[in-house]
């Protein structure tokens, strides 16, 4: 069976889903792109999928609308499609906006809770998802599909380990990103890399030592760290920095801002 899927926002997001999924006969997609420049982009570079600037049409019972637009912008862009979205599933991707304020906002009560992240795009993603009781058996095999196309999926026991993977999944892929700007920077600035090499090493790098992990899962990371760590060796120097300067405590608190700003915007965009 092939269901309509329908992405409402084409932005940075739903492209890493919707790019992963084109080639899948599962799925008719269609994208509502309010941006003119945008949507002629998306046309030109999906062929296959209908791109549409406003939803026209009223969506049917086992229809899915995949909401990604902004937090800030949602209200206002769904107001103006609820009466055609009130008997579809619809699944949000956005970032700390409970299921609760979609269903005020559309008077539909088939909200799913789900936060993504970009690697999707390559099929490497991890997504949770929070299904309520009223999401059927069938239901929740086709929506758990969607996201097992794109990567890992962790179902949620309750729906605020959605707000809580977000420090641990979404946003972490911008942190890791930024750990490794640091590396790249120091390595062009103070060693004399190129910045193409400083980025081809480092990335290198981290892709082994991720592959490492994966390879070895019966190997605690901190015994993969301290095969690496020789005693009175060059990495002792570094991890000590780390350890005088409590990397591990800003983590933490990077990780109870970036959480906490996911139940701050629950109550602003409400
Ligand atoms: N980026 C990420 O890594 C992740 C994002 N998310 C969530 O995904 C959602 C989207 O984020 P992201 O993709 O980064 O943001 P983007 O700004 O890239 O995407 C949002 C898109 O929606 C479009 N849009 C806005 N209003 C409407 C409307 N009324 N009708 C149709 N399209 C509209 C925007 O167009 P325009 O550009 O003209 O405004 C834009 O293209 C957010 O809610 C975020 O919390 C979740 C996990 C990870
Ligand atoms: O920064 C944000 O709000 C979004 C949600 C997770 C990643 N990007």
């Amino acid at each position: 069976m092939t269901n309509k899927l329908v992405f409402f926002g084409g932005g940075n997001m739903a492209e890493a889903i919707f790019s992963k999924l084109k080639n899948n006969p599962a799925f008719k997609i269609e994208i509502i792109q309010n941006n003119n420049e945008r949507a002629q982009e998306l046309s030109h570079n999906y062929p296959e999928f209908q791109i549409w600037q406003t939803l026209d049409s009223t969506l049917d019972k086992n229809d899915i609308l995949i909401i990604a637009v902004k937090p800030q912008h949602a209200k206002e862009a769904i107001n103006a499609i609820k009466e055609k979205i009130k008997d579809c599933i619809i699944i949000s991707v956005m970032a700390g906006i409970p299921s609760q304020t979609i269903i005020n906002w559309t008077g539909n009560e088939r909200v799913i809770r789900t936060m993504p992240n970009t690697p999707a795009s390559l099929g490497l993603g991890a997504t949770a998802i929070y299904c309520p009781e009223l999401v059927t058996d069938q239901e929740k095999a086709i929506i758990y599909s969607i996201f097992e196309a794109i990567g890992i999926i962790y179902p949620a026991k309750d729906e605020s380990f959605v707000d809580k993977v977000l420090p641990v999944t979404s946003s972490t892929v911008a942190f890791i990103y930024y750990f490794i700007e640091g590396f790249i920077n120091h390595a062009v600035e103070k060693y004399g890399f190129t910045a193409t090499d400083a980025r081809n090493l480092v990335n290198q790098t981290v892709m082994g030592s991720s592959a490492m992990i994966t390879s070895n899962p019966n190997i605690a990371i901190e015994e993969l760290r301290a095969r690496v760590t020789s005693k009175k060796g060059t990495t002792e120097q570094g991890i000590l920095t780390f350890e005088t300067n409590g990397l591990h405590d800003i983590i933490a608190q990077a990780m109870d801002n970036c959480y906490n700003r996911a139940l701050e915007m629950a109550k602003e965009f409400n």
